[in-house]
């Protein structure tokens, strides 16, 4: 055995942002996935109290962030993270990831991973070109979504596109990944929310534990 130490692993940091309205679990299988692809000591999943480009859900954003964290449970490098819950106004992930940024210091890999149908609008977001000079953008393909790049988005990604994990991980930020992970889910809250409202089961599309909850919190049925 040697004396010497080994070099301490330097650490990799992911944010998957939502609504999360509700988690389930495409979102879930998705973070443990992209977490192991990309050897994240933290995926950070922070709902969105305000998602900017779309309606304000009907559910609080606490209720969302209890049902995020009844979710994850224990499991090993998923954090439920209530960062956005203490900002006023549209939730941008450009602020959240500066606070990440600030949190871990500016020479950690931070990664956003987002799915595909969510990059088709990036360039519409706040402050989209300041997105790469905070992090990495891990796009994740979803089944269903396969639309050809708007233009805008080929502007905003302009030369970042890589082909690697290790070619991505040897910068701290700055670079575009492509992945398709393991298991594909076709599962949306969207779909959720709709068998919930027609008073039909959501066993084994969301944990157990995030089905006990809406139903002991009566959420997204509907009140006829
Ligand atoms: N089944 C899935 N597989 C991979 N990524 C997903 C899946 N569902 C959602 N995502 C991604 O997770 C992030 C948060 O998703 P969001 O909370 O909007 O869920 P959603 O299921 O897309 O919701 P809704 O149906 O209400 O639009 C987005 O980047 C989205 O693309
Ligand atoms: O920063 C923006 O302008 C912005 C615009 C649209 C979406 N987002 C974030 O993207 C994540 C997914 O959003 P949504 O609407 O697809 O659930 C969530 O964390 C949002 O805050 C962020």
């Amino acid at each position: 055995m040697s004396d010497t130490p080994s070099p301490a692993k330097p650490l990799r940091i992911g944010m998957l942002g939502g609504t999360f309205d509700p988690v389930h679990n495409g979102h879930l299988r998705s973070a443990m996935e992209v977490r192991e692809v990309l050897g994240l000591d933290t995926l950070h999943m922070v709902p969105a109290p305000q998602p900017p480009l779309r309606d304000m859900p009907q559910v609080s954003a606490a209720q969302r962030l209890a049902l995020l964290t009844a979710g994850i449970g224990d499991t090993p490098g998923l954090l439920a993270d209530d960062r956005e819950l203490h900002r006023k106004g549209p939730s941008y992930s450009v602020d959240t990831l500066a606070e990440l940024r600030q949190q871990y210091g500016e020479k950690v890999p931070l990664v956003m991973v987002i799915g595909f149908d969510a990059f088709l609008r990036l360039a519409q977001w706040d402050r989209a070109e300041q997105l790469f000079e905070l992090a990495h953008l891990v796009v994740i393909a979803r089944p269903g979504y396969q639309s050809p790049w708007p233009c805008s988005l080929k502007e905003l990604v302009g030369d970042r596109a890589v082909d690697s994990v290790a070619t991505m991980m040897q910068h701290a930020r700055g670079s575009l990944l492509m992945l398709e992970l393991p298991s594909l889910m076709t599962i949306s809250a969207t779909y959720i929310r709709q068998r919930l409202s027609d008073g039909k089961s959501v066993r084994y599309l969301v944990p157990e534990a995030v089905e006990q909850a809406i139903f002991h919190q009566g959420l997204y049925q509907s009140s006829e």
